[in-house]
């Protein structure tokens, strides 16, 4: 009997947290280039710098999969990984997160009663679930926290934001910009999906000076080595 390893697209935004994503494999990537994508192959798995925000992020994970499926490889999981805003006190920075649900935070109508997902407008999906058993293995594998990851346009700013987010979402741990956009990509394929973030800043009022972006990028990548036999070794249940 053979048993081959899954084939995984991992989609970052930009090329740095790909590079520390590659930096926890032994092998060097090889360079693929696809219509609308350039992906960085390394075994089994397929990298790519996918943009910033939902929709560039989800168009690049569109044509790595629909390229796959095309060539009758499609991909048995989609990663979305980078760095992320974490939640205080849950998240500080330099810890990981996985994500349990992966939330679409501002799709929605503002009202005079406050914010309306789209759901409620009556159509669309605010959230994707990724499949829990190994939400659960690569937390322990990790040390990662297990919450709510959401996708946002645009980066939290103050605190009044910080606070109404948390208040809409009790179980965020982190922001970012591409997940919501990477796991609708994989949704249209069918293809299950996960968010990995390193925590790189507090979620609140802004201050680029404390973005800790090299310790989160550090914790990527060390994550990534306890996390690559568990992507790789994924079955679908
Ligand atoms: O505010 C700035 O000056 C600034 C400087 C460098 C980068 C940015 C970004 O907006 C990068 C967004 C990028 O990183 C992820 N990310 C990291 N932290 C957060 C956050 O607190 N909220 C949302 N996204 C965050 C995100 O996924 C993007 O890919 C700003």
């Amino acid at each position: 009997m053979t048993t081959s390893s899954a084939h995984v697209l991992v989609a970052t935004a930009v090329p740095v947290e790909r590079d520390a994503v590659a930096g926890a494999f032994a092998s060097p990537a090889v360079e693929v280039l696809l219509p609308g994508v350039t992906l960085r192959r390394i075994g089994t798995l397929d990298l790519v710098a996918a943009g910033v925000g939902p929709a560039l992020a989800a168009a690049s994970a569109a044509c790595a999969l629909t390229a796959a499926a095309l060539r009758g490889d499609p991909y048995d999981l989609v990663v979305c990984a980078g760095i992320a805003g974490g939640f205080a006190p849950d998240a500080p920075v330099g810890s990981l997160v996985v994500a349990d649900d992966i939330v679409a935070a501002d799709l929605g109508a503002q009202t005079p009663d406050g914010f309306l997902p789209v759901t409620e407008l009556g159509f669309g999906t605010v959230n994707h679930r990724p499949p829990q058993p190994l939400v659960r293995d690569l937390a322990v594998a990790t040390g990662a926290r297990t919450g709510t990851v959401l996708t946002v346009s645009t980066v939290t700013g103050s605190a009044a934001r910080a606070e109404e987010l948390r208040g809409r979402h009790p179980r965020a741990l982190a922001e970012a910009m591409e997940g919501f956009g990477v796991a609708e990509a994989a949704a249209a394929h069918g293809t299950p999906v996960v968010e990995v973030r390193a925590v790189s800043n507090p979620v609140g009022p802004r201050d680029r000076a404390a973005w800790r972006i090299g310790d989160a990028l550090e914790a990527l990548t060390e994550g990534f080595g306890k996390l690559a036999p568990l992507l790789e070794g994924w079955k679908p249940a």
